[in-house]
């Protein structure tokens, strides 16, 4: 089998996500996810310009091959443009050997490890009854797993809880990046006060997550850790920025609180010493950005000898493309912990029919051949393009901090 054509993709049926299209000499083609959101048109260009002349006439089965060939003949390594560029060619072509075997992608893998794969969804107010409510719909429609996420008095729209924000993207998504506001102070004092009201409201039985979004120092982080420790979270989520791995030993030494780390890391050396160091508890790297199958199957593995498990990222701005991939590999990963699902429009299930299917709190990939997600190109062509960004973050006094 040869690669006739590369197509790539991009629409915007309510945020704009990133498709490549792999075709063959023998009609099956296969379709990847490389969606970074606030730079999408740079993975467009890489895959169009750059990778497609490369992929003319090779064979779609030598996956692995063309993995190494597009990383290491990239000569310059790593980050979110290209590793995002190679996830989504790594995704079509696992979709490809799918087709080709007859066979469901988790099938190839290894087989199930599991009967169907934990989700958790988001839940967010402005103030913490509107997030105890919202915690309480989420239990409703049967998660068993909810991060929780709320404003902060004295601060406008925070992470999340934004007036504009879109369902399931954790932020506002505009034509222009969005300012935010930030306080340590204030977030500190408050958030432990959302999670003693909802283990008041719902017990001990909901398993319940945060994420601080990178805005702490390590000591801080380790204070707000010590600070949940009685509400039991099932994680607090990149609670400081990852550059400095060595950064999360001091968390380590003080809390017992769960950590979950890196849904912006995009190879696995961006999270080496933190898994070996066993400074987390879940891996957050996801097919989209993380190298597709392949570049995630090797982190995991690694994952697992430190006790660590998977949580693939999984908001709306992973297009229902990469989910497919994560839920194949979520279904047999043997150290599998849970998977992000905040859902998507009836519209973007239209745009990316998909076999996984959801159940309540959990997601099963279903039994298509390949990672069982299509494009349907006339559809996403009436979406075009939209320019939008992530919100910017800034300290009350202007200092650009993080989003
Ligand atoms: O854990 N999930 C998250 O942090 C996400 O909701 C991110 O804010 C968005 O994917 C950014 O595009
Ligand atoms: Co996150």
């Amino acid at each position: 089998m040869k690669i006739t054509d590369v197509k790539v993709i991009v629409c915007s049926p309510g945020r704009n996500f990133v498709t490549v299209k792999i075709m063959t000499d023998e009609g099956l083609y296969g379709i990847g996810d490389g969606t970074v959101n606030g730079r999408e048109l740079a993975v467009v260009s890489y895959l169009q310009d750059h990778v497609a002349p490369l992929l003319i006439g090779r064979d779609p089965a030598r996956i692995e091959d063309i993995w190494q060939y597009l990383y290491r003949g990239a000569y310059w390594r790593r980050g979110p443009i290209t590793m995002a560029a190679i996830s989504a060619v790594d995704m079509a072509l696992w979709d490809i050997k799918g087709k080709a075997a007859n066979m469901p992608l988790y099938q190839l893998l290894g087989g199930a490890s599991r009967e169907k794969v934990m989700v958790y969804s988001h839940a967010q107010g402005m103030t913490i009854e509107e997030a105890v409510d919202a915690v309480g719909k989420k239990r409703d429609e049967g998660y068993l797993a909810i991060r929780a996420q709320v404003g902060i008095p004295g601060l406008p729209a925070i992470y999340g809880t934004g007036k504009g924000s879109v369902q399931g993207t954790g932020g506002m998504v505009d034509a222009l990046p969005n300012e935010e506001v930030w306080s340590t102070s204030k977030y500190m004092v408050h958030i432990p006060k959302l999670f003693q009201r909802l283990r008041d409201t719902y017990g001990d039985e909901p398993h319940l997550l945060h994420d601080t979004h990178h805005r702490l120092t390590p000591i801080e982080a380790a204070r707000l850790g010590k600070d949940l420790e009685p509400y039991r979270l099932f994680w607090l989520e990149d609670p400081v920025p990852a550059e400095l791995q060595e950064g999360y030993r001091l968390i380590r030494q003080h809390t017992t609180t769960p950590i979950a780390l890196g849904e912006v890391f995009n190879t696995i050396w961006d999270a080496k010493l933190v898994m070996e160091e066993q400074l987390i508890d879940y891996i957050r790297a996801t097919s989209v950005h993380a190298g597709g199958v392949t570049g995630l199957r090797r982190i995991f593995d690694f994952a697992s000898v430190y006790h660590i498990r998977t949580a693939c990222h999984g908001p709306m701005d992973v297009s229902p493309v990469a989910m497919g991939a994560n839920v194949h590999i979520d279904l047999w990963v043997p150290n599998f912990g849970i998977q992000e699902f905040s859902g998507y429009t009836p519209l973007m299930h239209e745009v990316f029919p998909h076999a996984w299917q959801q159940d309540g709190g959990h997601l099963h990939p279903g039994e298509a051949p390949g990672h069982g997600v299509d494009i349907d190109e006339d559809l996403a062509a009436q979406y075009p393009y939209e320019r939008a960004y992530l919100p910017v973050n800034r300290l009350e006094d202007g200092t650009i901090w993080h989003w």
